[in-house]
């Protein structure tokens, strides 16, 4: 080590590369992971500050979490012969995430069929999906059981919950995340694993293998304990990255998803 306890003196190239990774590193340890009042500031922030429309945000998270699925899950590393995935859409806006997200898997070769019992009575909703059965995206009308699901598909993505979540769980998403706690094929959540508490997580709820972060991660993403975790959601301007101190690690070039785990 050098005087300071700093990187070994191996190489001018070495010493840099291994100075660079420390600094990745404790930089994706710094990232903020927020509270849930913090995450609806920001949210509101986005829009009524900054001018976007939940519309785009939208488009672009459920993007992040396609990207994010597609290298964690590649079609070639499937174990079913057709690459199937389950998308389960919340009545919110994790939901609106999950029906852009199902829709980019299909263009990038996937075979994703979407559960989407509760749906608003709004024109966003309705046009994403309209643009997924345009797709030939097939809708669900129950949820499958769980050896059924455990069967047909090689992934169920969670979108049925983000940082709004609040309360006990109430139908029919009750029943529906009983059937997710029995099935054996991975889970990716988007924000958060549904039904966990926003901050605090959940002992006995689900265990997804991978998280997909929006924006930046929620406090409950301390207790994940599956294989990957990604962010998501590069639209933060750099004033409100500031204001807030997240800390937000550098995407490499034009990616939209930077793996923490
Ligand atoms: N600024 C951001 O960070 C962005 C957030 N987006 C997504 O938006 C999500 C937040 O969306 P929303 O605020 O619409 O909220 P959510 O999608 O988290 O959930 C709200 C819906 O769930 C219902 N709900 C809440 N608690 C429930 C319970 N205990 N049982 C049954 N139903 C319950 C509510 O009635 C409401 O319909 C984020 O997690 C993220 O996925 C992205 O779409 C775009 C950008
Ligand atoms: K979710």
């Amino acid at each position: 080590l050098n005087h300071r306890g700093g990187c070994p003196l191996v190489s001018v190239t070495k010493v840099q590369d291994k100075c660079f990774n420390q600094q990745a590193s404790t930089m994706a340890q710094s990232i903020k992971y927020l509270g849930q009042e913090e995450a609806q500031h920001i949210d509101e922030e986005l829009f009524s500050e900054y001018g976007f429309s939940v519309d785009q945000l939208m488009e672009l998270a459920g993007l992040s979490c396609a990207t994010a699925i597609a290298r964690a899950y590649p079609t070639s590393s499937l174990v079913k012969a057709k690459p199937s995935l389950l998308v389960i859409c919340g009545p919110g806006n994790n939901g609106g995430d999950g029906l852009v997200c199902a829709r980019h898997l299909k263009l990038f070769g996937y075979e994703p069929t979407i559960l989407y019992p509760k749906r608003p009575n709004k024109p966003l909703f309705q046009g994403l999906t309209t643009q997924c059965e345009k797709m030939d995206i097939t809708f669900l009308t129950e949820i499958p059981e769980a050896m059924v699901i455990d069967k047909a598909y090689n992934l169920v993505v969670d979108a049925i919950f983000g940082f709004s979540f609040k309360g006990a769980v109430r139908e029919p998403f009750g029943s529906i995340l009983d059937v997710l706690k029995k099935t054996t094929v991975p889970i990716a959540s988007i924000d958060i694993p549904s039904g966990w508490d926003v901050e605090e997580g959940s002992t006995d709820g689900l265990q997804p293998d991978m998280l997909i972060s929006l924006t930046a991660p929620k406090k409950s993403a301390s207790r994940f304990r599956g294989r990957y975790h990604y962010l998501g959601g590069r639209f933060v301007p750099p004033a409100l990255e500031k204001k807030y101190q997240l800390n937000l690690p550098k995407y490499s070039n034009t990616d939209c998803v930077y793996q923490l785990q």
